[in-house]
């Protein structure tokens, strides 16, 4: 089977151009077949406050009603998006854009209302995403962009792009040797999160149970690791979480950051 990395770049990095324009370097010499998701959480929290609309998060999911979500969409659909893909061009990396919503790439479920509302959050299976038209793409080396973005009944939702990376790794992963690559600002899973030096190496599935005993993870981590998890007993191959400067380092042999296995 061919290699494929689907790597997600998360909103810190996203928020600070200099981090991110070397990160995109990086990905953009990437050799092999590749997918980027993005973030952007912060940046839409931002522009939110400038605008009025104020952010409130429930275990790390965004609560999206009607004007969030013009935000969000605006936001990751728009602003995120559109500005890297048009730097990966500047870069001669023929990236296209997309939203859940173009060619009905990725479709969803409005979460259903339990003791959360969550708003226009979408909810999505491997099954939902158009593959056959993510192989057109990347047979003819036009590198997808995702958005947190996926759509249902007209209508766009907004999803988490840890969540959108897993379900796009499962989804293809009958196809390809996929390396799932999580980048964010940190070094990798840490067990104190104000010490670098602290990266765990490897979770496994009982270490994460031992880890989430002693508390070590909280906040943006926790929807990452479940994500991990969830891709790795799906049948993708490999799936690290590593700082995004190590980018090139973890597309290798020898990788930096947290290996997740069974
Ligand atoms: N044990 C941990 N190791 C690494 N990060 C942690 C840990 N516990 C909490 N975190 C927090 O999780 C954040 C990553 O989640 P998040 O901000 O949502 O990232 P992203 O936008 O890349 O998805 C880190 O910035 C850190 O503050
Ligand atoms: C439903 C939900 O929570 N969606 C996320 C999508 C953005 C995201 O995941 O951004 P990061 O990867 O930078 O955190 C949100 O609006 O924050």
């Amino acid at each position: 089977m061919n290699k494929l990395f689907i790597i997600k770049i998360g909103g810190n990095v996203l928020d600070n151009p200099e981090q991110l324009n070397s990160f995109l370097k990086d990905f953009a010499s990437i050799r092999e077949p590749k997918i980027l998701i993005h973030g952007g959480g912060k940046i839409a929290t931002h522009i939110g406050n400038q605008l009025g609309i104020a952010s409130n998060y429930v275990n790390g999911r965004r609560i999206t009603d009607e004007h969030t979500l013009d935000l969000v969409t605006m936001v990751y659909g728009g602003l995120v998006n559109k500005k890297i893909v048009a730097t990966l061009q500047q870069l001669h990396c023929n990236a296209i854009g997309i939203t859940g919503a173009d060619g009905n790439m990725i479709k969803a479920v409005k979460r259903p209302v339990k003791d959360i509302d969550y708003g226009f959050v979408g909810d999505i299976k491997p099954g939902d995403v158009n593959t056959p038209l993510l192989h057109v793409l990347l047979k003819q080396n036009t590198i997808p962009v995702f958005a947190p973005l996926t759509h249902a009944d007209g209508k766009m939702l907004n999803t988490n792009a840890d969540t959108i990376a897993s379900v796009l790794s499962i989804a293809l992963s009958k196809h390809f040797d996929i390396r799932l690559i999580f980048c964010f600002e940190k070094k990798g899973v840490l067990h104190h999160v104000e010490d670098e030096n602290s990266v765990i190496r490897h979770i496994t599935q009982n270490t994460y149970t031992s880890l989430l005993q002693q508390n070590v993870l909280k906040d943006g981590i926790l929807p990452k690791l479940e994500n991990a998890f969830s891709a790795i007993k799906s049948g993708v191959k490999e799936v690290l979480i590593g700082e995004a400067n190590d980018l090139l380092k973890n597309t290798g042999q020898v990788t930096e950051g947290t290996l997740i296995t069974l």
